[in-house]
Protein backbone atom coordinates (compact mmCIF):
# COMPACT_ATOMS: atom_id res chain seq x y z
CA UNK A 1 0.00 0.00 0.00
CA UNK A 2 1.53 3.49 -0.89
CA UNK A 3 -0.71 5.77 0.51
CA UNK A 4 0.21 8.49 2.69
CA UNK A 5 -0.06 7.41 6.74
CA UNK A 6 -2.56 9.93 8.26
CA UNK A 7 -3.23 10.59 12.15
CA UNK A 8 -5.96 12.98 13.54
CA UNK A 9 -7.38 13.94 17.29
CA UNK A 10 -10.88 11.65 16.89
CA UNK A 11 -11.93 12.59 20.36
CA UNK A 12 -13.36 16.67 20.73
CA UNK A 13 -10.86 19.32 20.51
CA UNK A 14 -10.42 21.27 24.23
CA UNK A 15 -9.18 19.99 27.53
CA UNK A 16 -10.19 16.51 28.87
CA UNK A 17 -9.39 13.56 30.81
CA UNK A 18 -8.53 11.38 28.22
CA UNK A 19 -7.66 12.40 24.01
CA UNK A 20 -7.45 9.40 21.24
CA UNK A 21 -5.14 10.33 18.32
CA UNK A 22 -5.87 7.56 15.11
CA UNK A 23 -3.01 6.81 13.14
CA UNK A 24 -3.66 4.86 9.89
CA UNK A 25 -1.40 3.51 6.85
CA UNK A 26 1.21 1.21 6.12
CA UNK A 27 4.23 3.42 7.87
CA UNK A 28 1.92 3.24 11.31
CA UNK A 29 3.93 1.16 12.78
CA UNK A 30 7.04 4.04 13.01
CA UNK A 31 4.96 5.27 15.85
CA UNK A 32 5.39 2.52 17.95
CA UNK A 33 8.87 1.65 16.69
CA UNK A 34 10.23 5.31 17.07
CA UNK A 35 8.19 6.63 19.53
CA UNK A 36 7.70 4.40 21.91
CA UNK A 37 8.93 2.88 24.78
CA UNK A 38 7.94 -0.79 23.51
CA UNK A 39 5.86 -2.84 20.77
CA UNK A 40 2.42 -3.50 22.40
CA UNK A 41 1.03 -7.05 21.27
CA UNK A 42 -1.79 -6.71 18.56
CA UNK A 43 -5.38 -5.23 20.17
CA UNK A 44 -4.06 -5.44 23.59
CA UNK A 45 -3.94 -1.98 25.65
CA UNK A 46 -0.12 -1.33 26.73
CA UNK A 47 0.99 1.65 29.10
CA UNK A 48 3.91 3.43 26.55
CA UNK A 49 5.81 6.10 27.05
CA UNK A 50 5.60 8.41 24.16
CA UNK A 51 8.79 10.10 23.17
CA UNK A 52 9.53 12.78 20.78
CA UNK A 53 11.24 10.94 17.27
CA UNK A 54 14.13 13.32 17.47
CA UNK A 55 15.07 14.78 21.02
CA UNK A 56 13.42 11.65 22.45
CA UNK A 57 12.05 14.35 24.66
CA UNK A 58 9.14 12.57 26.73
CA UNK A 59 5.28 13.75 25.63
CA UNK A 60 3.05 11.75 27.72
CA UNK A 61 2.53 8.16 29.59
CA UNK A 62 -0.50 6.86 27.44
CA UNK A 63 -1.87 3.65 26.41
CA UNK A 64 -1.24 2.39 23.01
CA UNK A 65 -3.41 0.30 20.72
CA UNK A 66 -1.91 -1.49 17.72
CA UNK A 67 -4.38 -2.69 14.94
CA UNK A 68 -2.53 -4.09 12.35
CA UNK A 69 -4.50 -4.45 8.57
CA UNK A 70 -7.15 -5.68 7.58
CA UNK A 71 -8.52 -6.17 10.92
CA UNK A 72 -9.29 -2.63 11.24
CA UNK A 73 -11.79 0.37 11.02
CA UNK A 74 -9.51 1.41 7.73
CA UNK A 75 -8.69 -1.72 6.87
CA UNK A 76 -4.79 -0.65 6.51
CA UNK A 77 -2.32 -0.91 9.77
CA UNK A 78 -3.88 1.24 12.95
CA UNK A 79 -2.51 3.07 16.12
CA UNK A 80 -4.41 4.16 18.78
CA UNK A 81 -2.88 6.45 21.21
CA UNK A 82 -4.84 6.91 24.76
CA UNK A 83 -3.40 10.11 26.08
CA UNK A 84 -3.98 12.76 28.89
CA UNK A 85 -6.18 14.93 27.60
CA UNK A 86 -4.36 18.16 27.67
CA UNK A 87 -3.92 20.66 25.10
CA UNK A 88 0.10 20.87 25.11
CA UNK A 89 0.08 17.23 25.12
CA UNK A 90 -2.20 16.61 21.96
CA UNK A 91 -0.07 19.21 20.54
CA UNK A 92 2.79 17.89 21.24
CA UNK A 93 2.10 14.44 19.79
CA UNK A 94 0.44 15.98 17.03
CA UNK A 95 3.61 18.32 16.18
CA UNK A 96 5.68 15.03 16.68
CA UNK A 97 3.79 12.83 14.42
CA UNK A 98 4.71 15.50 11.82
CA UNK A 99 8.12 14.51 11.95
CA UNK A 100 7.48 11.20 10.78
CA UNK A 101 8.70 10.18 7.29
CA UNK A 102 5.42 9.79 4.98
CA UNK A 103 2.91 10.81 7.99
CA UNK A 104 0.63 13.73 7.57
CA UNK A 105 -2.57 15.17 9.02
CA UNK A 106 -5.68 13.69 7.93
CA UNK A 107 -8.65 15.47 6.39
CA UNK A 108 -11.87 15.71 7.52
CA UNK A 109 -13.70 12.02 6.53
CA UNK A 110 -10.78 10.30 5.38
CA UNK A 111 -10.24 7.67 7.88
CA UNK A 112 -13.85 6.79 6.96
CA UNK A 113 -12.86 6.98 3.31
CA UNK A 114 -10.74 4.22 3.42
CA UNK A 115 -12.63 2.18 5.27
CA UNK A 116 -14.99 2.44 2.70
CA UNK A 117 -12.06 2.26 -0.05
CA UNK A 118 -11.16 -1.02 1.25
CA UNK A 119 -14.61 -1.97 1.76
CA UNK A 120 -14.95 -2.19 5.48
CA UNK A 121 -17.90 -0.21 5.06
CA UNK A 122 -20.15 0.31 1.93
CA UNK A 123 -21.89 3.51 1.29
CA UNK A 124 -25.26 3.14 3.43
CA UNK A 125 -22.91 1.98 6.59
CA UNK A 126 -20.66 4.98 6.34
CA UNK A 127 -23.94 7.19 6.27
CA UNK A 128 -25.07 4.88 9.63
CA UNK A 129 -21.91 6.35 10.71
CA UNK A 130 -21.87 9.43 10.49
CA UNK A 131 -25.55 9.46 11.41
CA UNK A 132 -24.99 7.89 14.90
CA UNK A 133 -22.36 10.47 15.73
CA UNK A 134 -25.02 12.97 15.14
CA UNK A 135 -27.78 11.22 16.69
CA UNK A 136 -29.42 13.38 19.27
CA UNK A 137 -32.24 11.13 20.50
CA UNK A 138 -32.98 7.19 21.11
CA UNK A 139 -34.59 6.51 17.87
CA UNK A 140 -32.32 7.78 16.25
CA UNK A 141 -29.45 6.51 17.86
CA UNK A 142 -31.17 2.89 17.21
CA UNK A 143 -32.06 4.00 13.27
CA UNK A 144 -28.49 4.75 13.03
CA UNK A 145 -27.10 1.46 14.49
CA UNK A 146 -29.36 -0.58 12.71
CA UNK A 147 -27.81 1.50 9.32
CA UNK A 148 -24.47 1.48 10.47
CA UNK A 149 -24.86 -2.84 10.99
CA UNK A 150 -25.64 -2.69 7.13
CA UNK A 151 -29.59 -3.63 7.74
CA UNK A 152 -30.48 -1.39 4.77
CA UNK A 153 -27.67 -2.89 2.40
CA UNK A 154 -28.35 -6.39 2.96
CA UNK A 155 -31.46 -5.61 1.94
CA UNK A 156 -30.37 -3.95 -1.19
CA UNK A 157 -27.52 -6.58 -2.02
CA UNK A 158 -30.54 -8.79 -1.53
CA UNK A 159 -32.97 -7.24 -4.56
CA UNK A 160 -29.39 -7.00 -6.21
CA UNK A 161 -28.92 -10.21 -5.75
CA UNK A 162 -32.22 -10.54 -7.71
CA UNK A 163 -32.08 -8.76 -10.27
CA UNK A 164 -28.69 -10.13 -11.48
CA UNK A 165 -29.81 -13.60 -11.40
CA UNK A 166 -32.91 -12.61 -13.46
CA UNK A 167 -30.31 -11.24 -16.11
CA UNK A 168 -28.21 -14.07 -15.88
CA UNK A 169 -30.69 -16.26 -17.23
CA UNK A 170 -31.50 -13.19 -19.82
CA UNK A 171 -28.08 -12.97 -20.89
CA UNK A 172 -27.77 -16.97 -21.45
CA UNK A 173 -31.00 -16.83 -23.31
CA UNK A 174 -29.48 -14.25 -25.54
CA UNK A 175 -25.83 -14.89 -25.34
CA UNK A 176 -26.25 -18.66 -25.78
CA UNK A 177 -29.46 -20.05 -27.65
CA UNK A 178 -28.13 -23.11 -28.66
CA UNK A 179 -27.60 -24.08 -24.35
CA UNK A 180 -30.37 -26.17 -23.67
CA UNK A 181 -32.62 -23.53 -21.52
CA UNK A 182 -35.40 -24.32 -19.51
CA UNK A 183 -38.49 -22.75 -22.10
CA UNK A 184 -40.66 -19.77 -21.21
CA UNK A 185 -37.42 -18.35 -19.40
CA UNK A 186 -39.01 -14.74 -20.08
CA UNK A 187 -42.06 -15.32 -18.54
CA UNK A 188 -40.29 -16.72 -15.29
CA UNK A 189 -37.85 -13.78 -15.35
CA UNK A 190 -41.05 -11.13 -16.03
CA UNK A 191 -43.26 -12.55 -12.84
CA UNK A 192 -39.96 -12.75 -11.19
CA UNK A 193 -39.49 -8.36 -12.35
CA UNK A 194 -42.98 -8.04 -11.04
CA UNK A 195 -42.39 -9.45 -7.56
CA UNK A 196 -38.94 -7.31 -7.09
CA UNK A 197 -41.15 -4.17 -8.52
CA UNK A 198 -43.56 -5.13 -5.34
CA UNK A 199 -41.09 -5.65 -2.71
CA UNK A 200 -39.45 -1.93 -3.55
CA UNK A 201 -42.59 -0.77 -3.73
CA UNK A 202 -43.58 -1.78 -0.18
CA UNK A 203 -40.66 -0.40 1.13
CA UNK A 204 -40.92 3.27 -1.00
CA UNK A 205 -44.24 3.47 0.86
CA UNK A 206 -43.07 4.22 4.24
CA UNK A 207 -44.71 7.31 5.01
CA UNK A 208 -40.71 9.17 4.59
CA UNK A 209 -40.03 7.43 8.13
CA UNK A 210 -36.66 6.70 7.63
CA UNK A 211 -36.04 9.87 6.48
CA UNK A 212 -38.36 12.11 9.07
CA UNK A 213 -36.87 10.46 12.20
CA UNK A 214 -33.11 11.41 10.66
CA UNK A 215 -33.66 14.97 9.86
CA UNK A 216 -36.64 15.19 12.91
CA UNK A 217 -40.33 15.58 12.99
CA UNK A 218 -42.20 18.85 12.11
CA UNK A 219 -44.66 20.08 13.85
CA UNK A 220 -46.21 23.66 13.21
CA UNK A 221 -47.79 25.68 15.67
CA UNK A 222 -50.57 28.05 13.68
CA UNK A 223 -53.81 29.92 15.05
CA UNK A 224 -55.30 33.40 14.96
CA UNK A 225 -53.03 36.16 16.21
CA UNK A 226 -53.22 36.55 20.19
CA UNK A 227 -54.73 33.30 20.50
CA UNK A 228 -51.02 32.18 22.48
CA UNK A 229 -49.57 30.09 20.23
CA UNK A 230 -46.03 31.73 21.29
CA UNK A 231 -46.83 31.13 25.00
CA UNK A 232 -47.64 27.46 23.83
CA UNK A 233 -43.92 27.16 22.22
CA UNK A 234 -42.31 28.69 25.35
CA UNK A 235 -44.58 26.16 27.71
CA UNK A 236 -43.24 23.37 25.35
CA UNK A 237 -39.96 24.38 24.91
CA UNK A 238 -39.48 25.12 29.10
CA UNK A 239 -38.08 28.36 28.10
CA UNK A 240 -38.72 31.94 26.96
CA UNK A 241 -37.68 31.51 22.64
CA UNK A 242 -40.53 33.34 21.41
CA UNK A 243 -41.81 36.87 22.66
CA UNK A 244 -44.95 37.09 23.93
CA UNK A 245 -47.26 39.87 24.26
CA UNK A 246 -50.66 40.99 23.64
CA UNK A 247 -50.16 42.94 20.51
CA UNK A 248 -51.87 40.98 17.53
CA UNK A 249 -49.00 39.84 15.32
CA UNK A 250 -46.16 39.79 17.24
CA UNK A 251 -44.82 37.03 15.69
CA UNK A 252 -43.60 37.58 12.37
CA UNK A 253 -40.66 34.85 12.10
CA UNK A 254 -40.99 31.06 12.71
CA UNK A 255 -39.52 30.42 15.49
CA UNK A 256 -38.03 26.54 16.14
CA UNK A 257 -37.17 24.74 19.24
CA UNK A 258 -36.13 21.20 19.18
CA UNK A 259 -37.83 18.61 21.50
CA UNK A 260 -37.32 14.91 22.45
CA UNK A 261 -40.79 13.24 22.21
CA UNK A 262 -40.46 9.97 23.60
CA UNK A 263 -37.12 9.48 22.20
CA UNK A 264 -37.97 10.77 18.30
CA UNK A 265 -36.99 14.18 16.85
CA UNK A 266 -39.49 16.58 16.67
CA UNK A 267 -39.01 20.48 15.81
CA UNK A 268 -42.09 22.29 16.89
CA UNK A 269 -42.14 25.93 15.28
CA UNK A 270 -43.93 28.98 16.16
CA UNK A 271 -45.73 31.24 13.39
CA UNK A 272 -47.33 33.89 12.72
CA UNK A 273 -50.92 34.75 14.19
CA UNK A 274 -52.93 33.55 10.65
CA UNK A 275 -55.75 36.40 9.74
CA UNK A 276 -57.55 37.80 6.63
CA UNK A 277 -55.74 41.14 6.01
CA UNK A 278 -55.73 43.32 2.72
CA UNK A 279 -52.97 42.76 0.45
CA UNK A 280 -52.52 46.60 0.25
CA UNK A 281 -52.08 46.88 4.05
CA UNK A 282 -49.43 49.24 5.17
CA UNK A 283 -47.96 45.94 7.01
CA UNK A 284 -45.97 44.19 4.33
CA UNK A 285 -44.26 42.45 7.35
CA UNK A 286 -47.56 40.73 8.88
CA UNK A 287 -48.03 39.69 5.34
CA UNK A 288 -45.28 38.30 4.48
CA UNK A 289 -45.41 36.37 8.21
CA UNK A 290 -48.99 35.04 7.00
CA UNK A 291 -47.49 33.95 3.62
CA UNK A 292 -44.20 31.70 5.68
CA UNK A 293 -46.86 30.82 8.17
CA UNK A 294 -49.22 29.06 5.60
CA UNK A 295 -46.05 27.80 3.73
CA UNK A 296 -44.51 26.19 6.62
CA UNK A 297 -47.76 24.71 7.96
CA UNK A 298 -48.15 23.35 4.48
CA UNK A 299 -45.18 20.98 4.63
CA UNK A 300 -44.93 20.47 8.34
CA UNK A 301 -45.60 16.89 9.58
CA UNK A 302 -48.16 18.08 12.43
CA UNK A 303 -50.14 21.24 12.56
CA UNK A 304 -50.73 22.54 16.36
CA UNK A 305 -53.45 24.93 15.59
CA UNK A 306 -54.62 26.98 18.94
CA UNK A 307 -57.30 29.17 19.25
CA UNK A 308 -58.56 31.59 22.57
CA UNK A 309 -61.31 29.87 23.71
CA UNK A 310 -63.30 33.58 24.06
CA UNK A 311 -62.47 33.41 20.16
CA UNK A 312 -62.28 30.71 19.15
CA UNK A 313 -64.71 30.97 15.90
CA UNK A 314 -62.07 33.04 15.22
CA UNK A 315 -60.59 31.83 11.87
CA UNK A 316 -60.86 31.97 8.36
CA UNK A 317 -61.59 29.03 5.78
CA UNK A 318 -58.15 28.88 4.87
CA UNK A 319 -57.19 27.42 8.31
CA UNK A 320 -59.88 24.96 8.74
CA UNK A 321 -58.83 24.25 4.90
CA UNK A 322 -55.42 23.87 6.14
CA UNK A 323 -56.03 21.94 9.11
CA UNK A 324 -58.11 19.29 7.32
CA UNK A 325 -55.75 18.84 4.59
CA UNK A 326 -52.66 17.85 6.88
CA UNK A 327 -52.61 15.52 10.11
CA UNK A 328 -53.57 17.94 13.12
CA UNK A 329 -54.59 18.57 16.67
CA UNK A 330 -56.78 21.36 18.19
CA UNK A 331 -55.67 23.21 21.78
CA UNK A 332 -58.51 25.84 22.68
CA UNK A 333 -56.18 27.90 25.06
CA UNK A 334 -56.93 30.35 28.05
CA UNK A 335 -59.56 28.47 29.80
CA UNK A 336 -58.59 29.78 33.00
CA UNK A 337 -60.61 32.63 31.71
CA UNK A 338 -64.06 30.51 31.77
CA UNK A 339 -65.46 27.96 33.88
CA UNK A 340 -67.61 26.91 31.02
CA UNK A 341 -66.32 23.71 30.08
CA UNK A 342 -68.73 22.81 27.28
CA UNK A 343 -67.42 25.92 24.76
CA UNK A 344 -66.03 24.03 21.32
CA UNK A 345 -67.40 25.39 18.12
CA UNK A 346 -69.23 23.38 15.66
CA UNK A 347 -66.81 24.14 13.43
CA UNK A 348 -63.84 21.93 15.25
CA UNK A 349 -65.91 19.16 16.28
CA UNK A 350 -64.01 17.41 13.66
CA UNK A 351 -60.66 17.50 15.41
CA UNK A 352 -58.91 16.34 18.24
CA UNK A 353 -59.63 19.13 20.40
CA UNK A 354 -57.40 19.52 23.64
CA UNK A 355 -58.46 22.26 26.19
CA UNK A 356 -55.40 24.30 27.83
CA UNK A 357 -54.13 27.12 29.45
CA UNK A 358 -50.63 28.32 29.00
CA UNK A 359 -50.92 30.35 31.70
CA UNK A 360 -51.82 27.93 34.43
CA UNK A 361 -50.52 25.22 32.60
CA UNK A 362 -53.80 22.93 32.65
CA UNK A 363 -54.41 20.47 30.00
CA UNK A 364 -50.53 20.88 29.00
CA UNK A 365 -49.55 17.56 29.86
CA UNK A 366 -52.68 15.91 28.03
CA UNK A 367 -51.29 17.19 24.96
CA UNK A 368 -48.21 16.45 25.56
CA UNK A 369 -49.32 12.78 25.27
CA UNK A 370 -51.47 13.36 22.76
CA UNK A 371 -47.97 14.48 20.79
CA UNK A 372 -46.01 11.32 22.25
CA UNK A 373 -48.64 8.97 21.11
CA UNK A 374 -48.72 10.44 17.43
CA UNK A 375 -45.10 10.70 17.46
CA UNK A 376 -44.90 6.83 18.21
CA UNK A 377 -47.53 6.02 15.86
CA UNK A 378 -46.64 6.93 13.04
CA UNK A 379 -42.82 6.99 13.45
CA UNK A 380 -42.52 4.02 15.05
CA UNK A 381 -39.74 1.89 14.12
CA UNK A 382 -41.77 -1.00 13.84
CA UNK A 383 -40.45 -4.03 12.66
CA UNK A 384 -41.12 -3.62 8.91
CA UNK A 385 -39.05 -0.21 8.85
CA UNK A 386 -37.46 0.40 5.36
CA UNK A 387 -34.73 1.92 6.49
CA UNK A 388 -34.59 4.43 4.31
CA UNK A 389 -32.73 7.22 5.37
CA UNK A 390 -32.17 10.03 2.85
CA UNK A 391 -33.18 10.99 -0.45
CA UNK A 392 -30.33 10.07 -2.16
CA UNK A 393 -32.14 6.14 -1.27
CA UNK A 394 -35.42 6.96 -2.39
CA UNK A 395 -34.42 8.57 -5.87
CA UNK A 396 -32.20 5.54 -6.69
CA UNK A 397 -35.07 2.93 -5.58
CA UNK A 398 -37.57 4.81 -7.36
CA UNK A 399 -35.27 5.24 -10.62
CA UNK A 400 -34.47 1.21 -10.08
CA UNK A 401 -38.07 0.82 -10.04
CA UNK A 402 -38.92 3.09 -13.13
CA UNK A 403 -36.65 0.30 -15.11
CA UNK A 404 -38.33 -2.27 -13.88
CA UNK A 405 -41.30 -0.86 -15.28
CA UNK A 406 -39.66 -0.09 -18.79
CA UNK A 407 -38.23 -3.83 -18.62
CA UNK A 408 -41.59 -5.20 -18.66
CA UNK A 409 -42.98 -3.07 -21.34
CA UNK A 410 -40.40 -5.10 -24.37
CA UNK A 411 -40.80 -8.89 -24.98
CA UNK A 412 -37.40 -8.45 -26.64
CA UNK A 413 -34.55 -10.03 -24.11
CA UNK A 414 -31.93 -7.63 -25.35
CA UNK A 415 -34.34 -4.32 -24.28
CA UNK A 416 -35.59 -6.47 -21.42
CA UNK A 417 -31.55 -7.11 -19.93
CA UNK A 418 -30.39 -3.35 -20.68
CA UNK A 419 -32.91 -1.91 -18.34
CA UNK A 420 -32.58 -4.87 -15.79
CA UNK A 421 -29.23 -3.46 -15.77
CA UNK A 422 -29.54 -0.11 -15.21
CA UNK A 423 -32.19 -1.02 -12.41
CA UNK A 424 -29.11 -3.06 -11.61
CA UNK A 425 -26.97 0.06 -11.46
CA UNK A 426 -29.58 2.45 -9.74
CA UNK A 427 -29.31 -0.41 -6.59
CA UNK A 428 -25.70 -0.21 -6.58
CA UNK A 429 -25.92 3.27 -6.06
CA UNK A 430 -27.43 3.32 -2.69
CA UNK A 431 -24.20 1.09 -1.27
CA UNK A 432 -21.47 2.39 -4.00
CA UNK A 433 -21.25 -1.18 -5.83
CA UNK A 434 -21.46 -0.88 -8.91
CA UNK A 435 -19.76 -4.29 -10.32
CA UNK A 436 -21.01 -5.44 -13.71
CA UNK A 437 -18.12 -8.77 -13.27
CA UNK A 438 -20.51 -10.50 -10.67
CA UNK A 439 -23.11 -11.06 -13.47
CA UNK A 440 -20.48 -13.31 -15.64
CA UNK A 441 -19.37 -15.09 -12.17
CA UNK A 442 -23.40 -16.21 -11.72
CA UNK A 443 -23.77 -17.40 -15.40
CA UNK A 444 -20.81 -19.55 -15.26
CA UNK A 445 -22.00 -20.72 -11.68
CA UNK A 446 -26.02 -21.59 -12.68
CA UNK A 447 -24.95 -22.68 -16.05
CA UNK A 448 -21.71 -24.42 -16.07
CA UNK A 449 -21.03 -23.02 -19.65
CA UNK A 450 -17.62 -23.24 -21.67
CA UNK A 451 -16.19 -25.62 -18.37
N1 LIG B 1 -55.43 34.26 30.39
C1 LIG B 1 -54.56 33.71 29.56
N2 LIG B 1 -53.84 34.47 28.74
C2 LIG B 1 -52.97 33.89 27.91
C3 LIG B 1 -52.80 32.49 27.87
N3 LIG B 1 -51.89 32.19 26.92
C4 LIG B 1 -51.48 33.36 26.39
N4 LIG B 1 -52.12 34.38 26.98
C5 LIG B 1 -51.98 35.82 26.65
O1 LIG B 1 -52.42 36.02 25.32
C6 LIG B 1 -51.67 37.07 24.71
C7 LIG B 1 -51.12 36.59 23.38
O2 LIG B 1 -50.19 35.56 23.60
P1 LIG B 1 -49.11 35.16 22.51
O3 LIG B 1 -48.46 33.94 22.99
O4 LIG B 1 -48.26 36.32 22.16
O5 LIG B 1 -50.07 34.85 21.29
P2 LIG B 1 -49.70 34.49 19.80
O6 LIG B 1 -50.73 33.55 19.31
O7 LIG B 1 -48.29 34.05 19.71
O8 LIG B 1 -49.87 35.89 19.09
P3 LIG B 1 -49.27 36.40 17.69
O9 LIG B 1 -47.85 36.03 17.62
O10 LIG B 1 -49.45 37.87 17.78
O11 LIG B 1 -50.08 35.79 16.62
C8 LIG B 1 -50.59 37.44 25.69
O12 LIG B 1 -50.98 38.59 26.37
C9 LIG B 1 -50.55 36.25 26.64
O13 LIG B 1 -50.10 36.60 27.93
C10 LIG B 1 -53.60 31.69 28.79
O14 LIG B 1 -53.53 30.45 28.83
N5 LIG B 1 -54.45 32.35 29.61
K1 LIG C 1 -49.39 38.35 20.45
MG1 LIG D 1 -46.74 34.74 18.64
Amino acid sequence: MTSETIFALSTAPGQAGVAVIRISGSKARFVLQEMSSSFPEPRIAALIKLFDPEDKAELDRCLALWFPGPGSFTGEDVVELHLHGGRAVVDGTIEALAKLPGFRPAEAGEFTRRAFDNDKLDLTEVEGLSDLIAAETEAQRKQAIRQMDGELSKLVEGWRDRLVRMLAYLEAEIDFPDEELEEGISDQVKHKIEELREDIRHHLDDSHRGERLRNGIKIAIVGPPNAGKSSLLNVLARREVAIVSDVAGTTRDIIEVHLDLSGYPVIVSDTAGLREIEENTTDGIELEGIRRAKLHAESADLCLAVFDIEDSDNFDQETLRLLSSTSSFVAINKCDKTDDNEITPVSLSDFDVTKISTKTGEGIDALLEKLNTWVVANMGLSGSSSGITRQRHRSALQECLDSLGRSLETDLPELCAEDLRLATRYLGRITGKVDVEELLDVIFRDFCIGK
